[in-house]
């Protein structure tokens, strides 16, 4: 699998937020966009889940776009939103059905997968709650149990681990990490960039809808000629340079 983004303008309306950007997440790799409040992350995401459409430039995953076949683009995918969307009038156990049948998935093979979920992040005893009864972290849970349920080629995270506890964030982790042994690829945008500097394989640093450089954490060092600098220093030391620059 693989998802590339070339040469994206995109944004809200009128207003390119984003300005040509290129980027590619491959099969097996755990892809972190990084930058400051307002740079662009949540946007570039929802160009990629097909919530905005691009003004220039493409999105494909292998190779389709979404307009060009919507079906096989959007199933090789699950979205987990910064902000949790759940249905009032549904209980956990209906969220679980319901993404089975969105996704076509094979209902035994699914609920088996969803029971080792739920167990992992201490949901199993809440089958029959309903959102309104949860917490805020839950209901976080409940997205992260919905969409790791499928098994997706692509997993495309928004903020993951604001609101979850130490638990669940370690939890969570563990999950993507053996999602990407099992061949998934993920993006994921966050600012928590000591875990992004652990967890993730190659970086994208936005600054105002521009990528302010790309790389592994190595070739990241390597342009900021430090080879003992963090990933806070790196994203500190371009704020700087940037700010400096205006
Ligand atoms: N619905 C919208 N309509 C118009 N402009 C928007 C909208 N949402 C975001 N923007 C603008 O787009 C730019 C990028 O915002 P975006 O939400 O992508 O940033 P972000 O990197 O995700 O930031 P944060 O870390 O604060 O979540 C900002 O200038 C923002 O004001």
């Amino acid at each position: 699998m693989t998802l590339k983004i070339n040469g994206l303008v995109g944004g809200y309306s009128q207003v390119p937020v984003l300005k040509n950007i290129s980027f590619e997440v491959r099969t097996g790799q755990v892809v972190g966009l990084i930058g400051l409040n307002g740079a662009g992350k949540s946007t570039t995401i929802n160009h990629v889940i097909g919530l905005l459409t691009p003004q220039k430039g493409s999105i494909t995953i292998d190779g389709v776009t979404l307009l060009k076949d919507p079906e096989k683009y959007k199933s090789k995918m699950a979205y987990i939103p910064e902000i949790p969307v759940l249905y009032q009038e549904l209980t956990l156990r209906e969220h679980i059905d319901l993404t089975i049948m969105a996704y076509g998935l094979n209902k035994k093979e699914a609920w088996l997968r969803a029971q080792s979920l739920l167990k992992t992040f201490r949901l199993s005893n809440k089958l029959e709650w309903f959102p309104a009864n949860f917490s805020k972290g839950m209901k976080q849970k409940v997205m992260i149990v919905c969409a790791f349920l499928t098994e997706a080629e692509l997993y495309v995270i928004d903020e993951p681990f604001l609101g979850l506890d130490p638990l669940a964030t370690r939890d969570l982790l563990n999950l993507i990490e053996s999602e990407r042994r099992r061949g998934a690829a993920v993006l994921m945008s966050t600012h928590v960039l000591s875990t992004a500097q652990e967890h993730c394989d190659y970086f994208v640093l936005l600054h105002e809808g521009r990528i302010k450089t790309q790389g592994t954490f190595s070739e990241l060092r390597s342009a900021y000629q430090n080879q003992q600098a963090t990933l806070t220093d790196i994203y500190l030391g371009l704020t700087q340079e940037v700010t400096a620059d205006e």
